[in-house]
């Protein structure tokens, strides 16, 4: 992993269990700071509930978790909500317009969101300033997942969880949305840990990668060791032999 970036999110020892399963295994490691970093594995492995830890959505047993050097523990629920930001698959809207959807993260705190602003980050993420007004259920998957995406960046995260964003969409959505993850992680250097099963996905666009089986993290490093594992399992998964 990269010695010479500073890490954006930090595990040390940690362990997480839920009705008596050990679903994270003593998980050490650096997300480093500025970075798209892919999370993969096969279904199970625990890569969603590593982003409930890290988002403050579920606590360890034991370790810790450092965001930006600072124990996730003493983070206030809306600080650590300001910091790190989650997209997922679903992108799941409420009834109303795009701009009621995209305030959201505002209206929780009873603010209102600034119509310039609004349209900055639909800009940001390649929708008009014109959808605004437009209501969020006609919106298209490729379209709603990029609303999303601009609905995590009202808050300016610096990190930010992307959680299978791509899985639902087609090829040409799917690219849009890779170009879009790329170009936010440029502009504002926002930290990106990406959850995907699409490895060709992880090398093009991860600079990293973790690849977690059975609640540990089995391998990490530079996207390019996804070809050519080390570890005999990841050779397995890579090959498509493991689900
Ligand atoms: N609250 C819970 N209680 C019991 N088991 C849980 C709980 N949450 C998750 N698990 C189990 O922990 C394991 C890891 O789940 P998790 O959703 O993190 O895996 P994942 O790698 O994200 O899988 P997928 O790729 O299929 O989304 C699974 O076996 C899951 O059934």
């Amino acid at each position: 992993m990269d010695t010479t970036t500073k890490p954006a999110v930090e595990f040390r020892n940690v362990n997480y269990s839920a009705d008596e399963l050990h679903i994270l295994k003593n998980i050490t490691g650096t997300f480093p700071e500025g970075k798209i970093t892919t999370l993969v594995g096969p279904s199970g492995a625990g890569k969603s509930t590593l982003f409930k830890l890290c988002n403050g959505l579920r606590s360890p047993q034991s370790g810790d978790i450092l965001i930006k050097n600072k124990s996730i523990n003493d983070y206030d629920p809306v600080e650590l909500r300001r910091n790190v930001g989650i997209a997922l698959q679903s992108a799941t809207m409420i009834k109303g317009s795009v701009l009621e959807n995209l305030e959201l993260p505002l209206a929780l705190q009873s603010k209102s969101i600034d119509h310039d602003f609004a349209e900055e980050l639909l800009h940001d993420v390649g929708l008009q300033g014109d959808f605004l007004h437009r209501n969020a259920k006609d919106l298209s998957g490729g379209q709603r997942q990029k609303l999303s995406i601009a609905r995590t960046l009202v808050n300016r995260p610096k990190i930010l969880l992307l959680d299978e964003i791509t899985s639902s969409l087609d090829r040409v959505s799917q690219h849009d949305i890779e170009e879009l993850i790329e170009k936010i992680n440029e502009k504002y250097g926002t930290t990106m840990i990406w959850i995907t099963h699409n490895l060709k996905q992880a090398l093009d666009i991860g600079h990293y990668t973790w690849v977690m089986m059975n609640g540990e993290v089995i391998e990490t490093g530079e996207s390019s060791i996804l070809h050519s594992p080390k570890n005999e399992r990841v050779q397995q998964f890579v090959k498509g032999e493991l689900e």
